[in-house]
């Protein structure tokens, strides 16, 4: 993940390993971390007395994920377990910081955020308790070969994306790093489907798709606040919203940028831009949605200004680092020929929404709460 995160904020205190008296069992001897700061543990031992390890689940930047047996309240729970390393610890005391935040807001837990149940700092990894989710919207795609989710599903996400980031929003926070991996089905349950296609041999395929739609919202190591100062680079580039890239300040319309990325993503069953480099990325938008306005071509900052000319128009194909690149570019369509090419229902009220969450200007963008009054949602076809 391309993130560069400086964070001000209080240090919370933590609040030791305190969690639980001895149940069964103890915990494993000391055993030192691996090269990159992770607890070292093996399946099926104690982490602490109370929880007892039962699978990995998921692997970041800041540590793995681990499913655990909570011997006391009698249930499954995902243990996030961060890495040694003094950066991931003060990350994930702000992680802690927004979870709190957005667990006691969320009384009658219906605004689609992961909810936090404790926290506990052990042999020097800070543990994050969390309710235990399912696979993340990227699983499907990559499970079915990357093959687009169906528009009334796509309907259903969205909106709870949207509702959940609307309620972030009005506690001031931004996610910043909104993408299909941090998108979690509530429930694991899914059913198969015959697919239409057949692979190379003729034989049958299957498509896998959620039982049921209800999502939650993960990873809030990247959050930043409203009134804080916003370090220049933030997202997981395919979901970075333009104003990020031009260094000209971002806020957060750049949230509703990284939506508009995933909903095109869940309806063509790839990244829409599927690239790691700010020339080529910014030669996409052009490409998917027109010329980037002028205006904010002119504030660009001194390091994003070398990709235009004359200072008002972009430095493409003529700055193009390779044949591959023009290609790459040149096999996008405009964003309305993408989705009536892999949409076949409510194209024209998806499409008019897609248009109002990737707007370049990002006061004109749509804020989350008017997304969700738009008739994609209200009046589904
Ligand atoms: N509550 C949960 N229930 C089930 N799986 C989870 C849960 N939380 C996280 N995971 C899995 O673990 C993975 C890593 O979690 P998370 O994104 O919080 O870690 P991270 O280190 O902050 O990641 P990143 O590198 O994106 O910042 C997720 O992609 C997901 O697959």
């Amino acid at each position: 993940m391309e993130n560069s995160h400086t964070r001000k904020r209080p240090r919370l205190e933590d609040d030791g390993d305190k969690a639980a008296p001895a149940r069964r069992g103890a915990s494993p001897p000391l055993r030192e971390d691996d090269r990159d700061g992770h607890y070292v543990f093996n399946l099926g031992e104690n982490l602490t007395p109370r929880y007892k390890i039962l699978d990995k689940i998921g692997e970041g930047t800041f540590g793995r994920v681990l499913e655990c047996w909570d011997r006391e309240a009698r249930e499954h729970v995902a243990i996030k377990i961060v890495r040694s390393i003094r950066k991931y610890r003060s990350a994930a005391k702000i992680e802690i910081d927004v979870l709190n935040q957005l667990t006691e807001n969320d009384r009658d837990g219906s605004k689609h955020c992961l909810r936090i149940k404790r926290w506990f700092d052990y042999r020097n990894h800070i543990c994050i308790v969390c309710e235990k989710l399912g696979p993340s919207l990227y699983d499907f795609l990559k499970r079915n070969r990357y093959s687009p989710f169906p528009v009334d599903l796509v309907r259903e996400f969205g909106r709870q994306l949207l509702e959940s980031v609307a309620y972030m929003h009005d506690l001031r926070f931004i996610h910043t790093d909104l993408k299909p991996e941090n998108i979690l089905l509530v429930s694991p349950e899914y059913v198969k489907f015959p697919s239409r296609k057949r692979n190379s041999h003729d034989e049958m395929q299957f498509r896998c798709l959620p039982k049921t739609s209800a999502i939650k919202l993960i990873d809030f190591g990247s959050t930043a606040f409203e009134n804080q100062d916003h370090s220049s680079i933030v997202s997981t580039r395919h979901y970075r919203a333009p104003e990020i890239i031009l260094g000209i300040g971002w806020n957060y319309p750049c949230d509703l940028w990284s939506i508009g990325c995933i909903l095109v993503e869940l309806c063509y069953g790839e990244a829409l831009f599927l690239t790691h480099e700010n020339l080529e990325h910014l030669a996409m938008m052009e490409r998917v949605l027109g010329p980037i306005p002028e205006h904010m071509i002119r504030r660009a900052n001194s390091s994003a200004s070398k990709y235009f000319r004359r200072g008002t128009r972009l430095n493409w194909p003529e700055g193009a680092v390779s044949r591959e690149s023009i290609r790459a570019v040149g096999k996008l369509s405009r964003l309305k020929d993408l989705i009536s090419q892999h949409v076949e229902f409510a194209r024209s009220s998806l499409t008019d929404l897609l248009y109002g969450l990737l707007r370049y200007e990002p006061s004109e963008r749509l804020t989350a709460r008017e997304a969700l009054e738009h008739p994609f949602f209200k009046n589904p076809a």
